[in-house]
């Protein structure tokens, strides 16, 4: 079934009375469902979007959830235990669970009404992808249950993306490799994003300097900067910017202004210079997180040659108990 057929039908058996979504998942797959809680959160007057990373779904599941609530759970493995568990707690609520992964085994499918398994890699067009689909999902239960205005430019908007993308990562490929040099040897970054695009600035530091480079790392909201974290701006600090196109650009191009006057180790990303004003104004803004993943990939990618630290390096994960 496409997503279209999965809410149709969902939507049927609940005779048209859902009224919440609940996104849930852990690290990486978490981060892939933030924009689709800015969409709802942005575009939906009545559709309530709850995000959760898994464990605290299942520790304190909300009140709310039941007969009228969906409920989106990503796992990449497919089997990771508190993924696997939140499914089934939403399941015995009497909840409807959308799973999706990576993997045809997983656990997750066991608690899964409706699944995607998804494509995955550099050779796959992103709207196959986990962070796309689920945007389409909420997309998609949106416009059943109340009506979404901008649906037609929506999906012009995902028929583009991945062209606009295939571009922009030959633009900052010699980019990334000059970031890579310049930076290979400091120890800590702040990532900046604002808008739909917050949960890639926490998941480029948690999954992809913390976990995958074992670099210190932290998030900070574009319009929070100027709320606290600016005092740590310096000469000596590396920060990365990603400059979103659409409502929220105003508050990342504060940051940058500020940037540029007492910083000096900025790099910045900036999805118009990138291509992905050709996307329709009302719709660009939740793209920007699509862009922005594929591209800080292949800063990664360039960083972690240079430092010669394989992405899949682990020490903790998957060695020990925790
Ligand atoms: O998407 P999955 O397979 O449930 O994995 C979650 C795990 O994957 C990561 O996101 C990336 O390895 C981890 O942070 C997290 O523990």
């Amino acid at each position: 079934m496409n997503v279209q057929q999965t809410i149709q039908t969902i939507n049927e058996q609940a005779n048209g009375k859902i009224s919440e979504v609940y996104l849930v998942a852990c690290g990486g797959s978490l981060v892939d469902m933030y924009p689709s809680k800015y969409f709802l959160d942005s575009e939906a007057k009545k559709l309530v979007a709850g995000m959760y990373t898994a464990n605290e779904f299942v520790h304190a599941l909300p009140k709310r959830l039941g007969a009228h609530s969906v409920v989106i759970v990503c796992s990449h493995g497919g089997n990771t235990p508190e993924s696997v568990a939140a499914a089934k707690s939403a399941k015995e609520k009497g909840a409807y669970t959308i799973g999706l992964t990576h993997n045809s085994e997983a656990s997750l499918l066991n608690y899964s009404d409706y699944s995607f398994l998804y494509e995955w890699g550099d050779e796959s067009d992103v709207k196959n992808n986990p962070m796309a689909i689920i945007l389409e999902l909420t997309v998609e239960l949106l416009q059943i249950t109340e009506g979404y205005a901008h649906y037609p430019a929506f999906q012009n908007g995902l028929g583009a993306i991945n062209g606009i993308i295939n571009r922009a990562k030959v633009q900052v490929e010699p980019r990334a490799q000059v970031f890579a040099d310049r930076y290979r040897n400091e120890e800590l970054f702040y990532i900046l994003t604002s808008g739909a695009s917050y949960g890639h600035a926490y998941g480029f530091a948690i999954c992809s300097l913390m976990e995958m480079q074992w670099l210190h790392a932290a998030s900070i909201h574009s319009g929070e900067f100027f709320h606290g974290p600016f005092e740590v701006t310096d000469k000596e600090t590396p920060f990365i910017l990603m400059i979103n196109e659409g409502r929220t650009r105003a508050l990342d191009e504060r940051a940058q202004t500020f940037l540029n006057q007492y910083a000096e180790k900025v790099e910045v990303i900036d999805a118009k210079e990138l291509g992905i004003g050709t996307i329709a104004d009302e719709v660009v803004e939740f793209f920007n997180p699509v862009l922005f993943y594929s591209i800080v990939c292949v800063y990664r990618e360039a960083l972690a040659n240079v430092r010669n630290h394989p992405l899949e390096t682990r020490r903790y994960m998957g060695k020990v108990a925790y």
